[in-house]
């Protein structure tokens, strides 16, 4: 049905009737008079420079009409009443909450009232109930339904000008930010037909002025909601605007793109006062200059522009004050204080120009498996990017072992196979040049595909095999590898003895400066005599270790920072408990210690994770499933005491607590020995 809706017939002129209504009124000839297909105050009044708009070299509003008429197909001949009728009831709806509303507020509550009329005294119990629930059911209808209708009386109130329907409709509750059913607002309507005194009331009453229209096309919109797309096309432009091209996508665009389309500079300035943001671009990645004509609109959001970056960089600036980076990424990484310092800062002077901004950020994490270099990374992107998806790319390098693998990560070349598919991180960088590029295991890649790096690292950008050169000077690129690791592991090892040293000594002594064990840093000279070599024997190419601006080690976790980890991964998993069972876990210090000696210093974090589910998620399963956890009850976990333990060797312990405090020790039977 969709795919005989020929494209000439939605490529409508600007100020010619829709297609559905010039059937209508060949169709019906002064059918569309009575039925209702009426010109609003709006529309006759429409702006003449739309009208004969050659505004937009994107061709976002409808063409000019070159006087050409359609010849309307015959085939929409018998969907024209609907669409009218439909049309006709919805603005009856409104119309009629328009009018009620004004005279009397609550209109719901006596039409329910009348209906209740009806229900005979001897009905019996059950009949009263059930008349109770499907009243219940039908006031919660009523209510939505009546939610709905206020909001598309709102819509239409905005797109006729009537700022005190408007008003008086918010007042009544209605969210000022409601959306019509194919997306857009009622800031949108008014913005995009110059309804100065709606916007002012609306933007007053809080609505948005920086949400984007879900609506994109009447193409792609018709196969989202599963409309036609004639009715669409009719609910655009008469609940919407007629003057805009049903092909554009509108997707994103905000009442600042809107009014900017309008060129009309007193909404535009209204708007921008209201907060909008100029930069913000719609799903086509337009801001709303780049629809602007030569002239005062254009004019006005250039300024704003300006003047949004740098009150854009001060709040920036201050929420970096007021919470450092450190600290989030405190929030989610336990010890490795070295590493986070170091990246904090390398981004502290990207994030306030004090960077070389020909050459994207370069770093290397060194250090063992599993402990954090990965989820470092992870919330570096957090960071940077609204949109994590988009904005970190992870490549495991040693899919890049081979040579001919080269072209798996930048694309083949013409001719080759797979010159059509691109590369694996050209796409992804295409997509989002400023990403956080994560290159996972860089030591296993082909000497070639290093070679490709350097050029990348090097000149900020990259060509990819159809020839395109992307430029991504402002992506983040973070390498890891595990090379050196046990170099790395076992002197900090040594420095943390040394210190725990130290601190025993002065303790001892009395002294004030006592140094913390955990607060080791990796020396200069280790780096040199040690690292170094290890590196260059590895890379072979000095070059390449000389564009990476920092080289970040990250170090075995100590006790105080396995009990933090222990901790954590409980608390993953009482928040499981407590949502998918109701079930509430306790535990106390010694069951912290007595998991925390499940560390492998080959394994990291993950040994720690793994030791939990093997003596305490598979306990909870296993009485989970014989059926000895009742609903809703408090769980203790505490280690076995003295005398109690199997083999010598300490286990966990799980009790219900009941409400007087009184535990009972849980029996899980064999033949699951759920700790092993
Ligand atoms: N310092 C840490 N703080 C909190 N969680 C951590 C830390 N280190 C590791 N983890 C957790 O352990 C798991 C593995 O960590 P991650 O992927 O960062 O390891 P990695 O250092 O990149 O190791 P690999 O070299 O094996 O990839 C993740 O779930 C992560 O959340």
């Amino acid at each position: 049905m969709l795919s005989s809706v020929p494209a000439r017939l939605l490529t409508r002129r600007s100020r010619s009737l829709s297609p559905c209504s010039r059937v209508l009124q060949t169709s019906s000839s002064g059918a569309s008079k009575n039925q209702g297909i009426r010109e609003t105050p709006a529309e006759t009044n429409r702006n003449p420079i739309v009208s004969t708009s050659r505004v937009s070299g994107r061709g976002i509003l409808s063409e000019e009409t070159s006087g050409s008429c359609v010849n309307p197909s015959v085939q929409y001949h018998h969907l024209a009443p609907r669409w009218l009728s439909n049309l006709e009831n919805r603005r009856n709806s409104w119309a009629a909450l328009a009018s009620r509303g004004r005279h009397n507020n609550r209109y719901w509550e006596e039409s329910g009232r009348g209906e209740g009329r009806g229900t005979g005294e001897g009905a019996s119990r059950a009949g009263v109930d059930y008349a109770g629930v499907l009243s219940a059911a039908a006031v919660a209808f009523c209510l939505r339904k009546d939610a709905d209708n206020k909001g598309d009386a709102l819509l239409e109130a905005a797109r006729t000008n009537n700022s005190q329907d408007v008003a008086r409709l918010i007042k009544e509750g209605v969210d000022p930010n409601h959306r019509h059913r194919l997306g857009w607002t009622a800031l949108m309507v008014a913005a995009m037909n110059r309804q100065h005194s709606v916007v002012k009331v609306l933007l007053e009453a809080g609505a948005d002025p920086n949400a984007g229209d879900d609506f994109n096309n009447v193409y792609d919109t018709s196969r989202e909601k599963g409309i036609h797309s004639l009715e669409v096309l009719v609910s655009r432009e008469d609940e919407f605007s007629s003057r805009l091209s049903s092909r554009a996508g509108f997707r994103g665009c905000t009442a600042l793109h809107y009014a900017t389309l309008a060129d009309d500079p007193r909404t535009v300035r209204m708007l921008l006062e209201a907060g909008a943001n100029p930069l913000q671009a719609n799903g086509l990645g337009h801001t709303p200059r780049a629809y602007a004509k030569e002239g005062e609109v254009s004019t006005v959001l250039q300024e704003w522009e300006g003047k949004f970056k740098e009150l854009q960089a001060q709040r920036e600036a201050a929420e970096r004050r007021r919470f450092p980076l450190e600290r989030r990424l405190k929030e989610h990484i336990i010890g490795q204080e070295g590493a986070i310092n170091t990246v904090a800062s390398a981004i502290r002077r990207k994030e306030n120009g004090w960077y070389d901004e020909e050459h994207p950020l370069v770093f290397l994490f060194l250090g063992s498996s599993g402990i954090g270099k990965t989820e470092l990374a992870k919330q570096v992107a957090r960071y940077m990017h609204k949109d994590i998806k988009k904005g970190f790319i992870r490549l495991d390098m040693s899919e890049f072992q081979e040579k001919h693998e080269v072209a798996k990560f930048i694309g083949s070349p013409p001719g080759y196979v797979g010159h059509e598919e691109g590369g694996q991180l050209t796409k992804l960088l295409k997509a989002c040049p400023n990403a956080v590029v994560l290159f996972d295991e860089v030591d296993k890649a082909h000497p070639d595909v290093l070679t490709i790096m350097l050029q990348l690292f090097d000149e900020g950008r990259l060509t990819d095999g159809k020839g395109k050169t992307i430029e991504c000077k402002d992506a983040i690129f973070i390498m890891t590898s595990n090379v050196a690791s046990e170099e790395i592991a076992q002197h900090a090892l040594q420095l943390r003895q040394e210190a725990e040293e130290i601190s025993r000594r002065k303790l001892a002594d009395n002294l004030e400066d006592v140094q913390k064990s955990d607060d080791v840093t990796i020396s200069r000279q280790f780096k040199e005599t040690v690292i170094q070599p290890i590196l260059k024997a590895h890379f072979r190419r000095d070059e390449f270790l000389g564009r990476i601006n920092e080289i970040v080690y990250f170090l075995p976790f100590c006790h105080s920072e396995l009990l933090q980890l222990v901790s954590k991964e409980l608390h993953f998993w009482a928040k499981k408990a407590k949502q998918r069972h109701d079930i509430t876990l306790q535990w106390d210090h010694p069951v912290l210690e007595l998991l925390a000696g499940g560390y492998n210093l080959h394994y990291g974090a993950r040994s720690i994770k793994h030791e939990v589910e093997r003596r305490v998620v598979n306990q909870l399963a296993a009485a989970y499933e014989q059926e000895l956890l009742p609903k809703g009850c408090m769980l203790r976990l505490s280690v076995q005491s003295e005398g109690q333990e199997e083999r010598g060797v300490p286990s966990l312990r799980l009790e219900v607590v009941g409400e007087d405090s009184s535990s009972r020790t849980l029996d899980i039977r064999p033949p699951l020995n759920p700790e092993h």
